[in-house]
């Protein structure tokens, strides 16, 4: 394969321009052309294609958020979008495609190799919410910056003696609040996988107290309860004073870890060797720091696991 293409879809992620930049020069390097796609798949329906160069992914590797843009796109939900997709593709003369994005988007990737465009996933967003991978890009990203946001609203709780629930991204997936929680020294962490009760959060704090414990921090993944409500009924059920902070799309920007360049970097290389051989259909995941790809629809059929250990670990650190 000589001419291949890269989009991004669906959330963003830090870590995105670092995977586009490595797509174009690894390709580059091995002799093959790079397409650039605007906006997810609106782009490809649209015809918002680009060629891209080495030169053109100068500068970007620092920075979040992508430089293809991104979108939601309605339309490559139909056949009829997809047919137009196809028909940009062909085209351009463009072979494949590299999709990266979360699970919507890896459905779009999956309905595109099967109109015979081969095409390969990178796993590009925030929540971790991918079952068939360890980690996906921008979630290391977003757990340091919700963590450094739980350092700063430390000191003032602590100063007052007060309660904070941090509410952090994450609709149907605890990970972020889970590793922001652990590493942030929250005494509560409420997730989507794990439903509690008010009472039994308002037991924990009271008994914290009890302890000597003389501030508190509760990290809640949005999919687990909206922040100020929570507060609210924290507030009602301790006497404990309580504020709530909803760090909401903070945590999607900013300059990406080093992790987050570095594992995009080893995908996106990833990647582009296995489209170099005509290999579609694929998703490119980490287990164990070892990168590797797998048919997109055996990781599609994966149910996500719930660390129950590192969430027991939290209870256990919050003693
Ligand atoms: N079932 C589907 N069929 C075709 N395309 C899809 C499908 N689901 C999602 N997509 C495409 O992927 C885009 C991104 O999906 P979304 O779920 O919003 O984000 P993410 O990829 O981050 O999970 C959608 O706007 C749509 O263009
Ligand atoms: O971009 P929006 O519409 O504000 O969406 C917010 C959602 O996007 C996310 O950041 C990422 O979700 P996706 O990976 O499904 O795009 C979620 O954590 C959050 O709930
Ligand atoms: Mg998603």
């Amino acid at each position: 394969m000589k001419k291949i293409a890269v989009l991004t879809s669906g959330g963003d992620a830090p870590g995105m321009n670092a995977a586009i930049r490595a797509v174009v020069r690894i390709a580059d390097y091995h002799g093959m052309e790079v397409y650039g796609v605007s906006r997810g798949y609106n782009g490809l329906i649209n015809g918002q294609i680009e060629k891209m160069t080495p030169r053109s992914v100068a500068d970007i590797i620092q920075r979040g958020g992508t430089i293809l843009k991104t979108a939601r796109c309605e339309e490559f939900k139909t056949e009829e979008g997809r047919a137009k997709a196809v028909e940009q593709i062909q085209k351009y003369g463009i072979e494949g495609v590299i999709v990266c994005g979360g699970d919507g988007s890896f459905r779009g990737a999956q309905l595109l190799s099967r109109l015979g465009i081969p095409t390969v996933g990178l796993p590009g967003t925030i929540d971790n919410d991918l079952a068939y991978t360890e980690y996906t890009l921008g979630f290391d990203t977003a757990v340091n910056t919700a963590v450094s946001a739980i350092n700063n609203i430390r000191d003032t709780m602590t100063s007052h003696e007060r309660v904070s629930v941090v509410e952090v991204m994450g609709r149907r997936c605890g990970d972020i609040a889970l590793y922001a929680g652990i590493a942030g020294g929250a005494e509560v962490i409420m997730v989507p996988e794990i439903p509690v009760s008010i009472d039994y959060i308002c037991q924990r704090l009271l008994a914290g107290k009890e302890r000597g414990k003389l501030s508190s921090i509760i990290v809640l993944a949005e999919g687990a309860g909206h922040g100020e409500e929570i507060s609210e009924l924290v507030e009602k059920g301790t006497g404990l004073e309580t504020r709530p902070v909803v760090l909401g799309h903070v945590q999607r920007g900013g300059t990406p870890t080093c992790r987050d360049r570095i594992l995009a970097s080893r995908m996106s290389a990833h990647a582009v060797k296995l489209l170099s051989k005509g290999v579609g259909n694929r998703l490119v995941g980490v287990k164990g720091e070892k990168i590797f790809d797998m048919d997109i629809d055996e990781a599609l059929a994966q149910k996500r696991t719930f660390s129950k250990e590192l969430y027991d670990l939290a209870i256990e650190l919050a003693n």
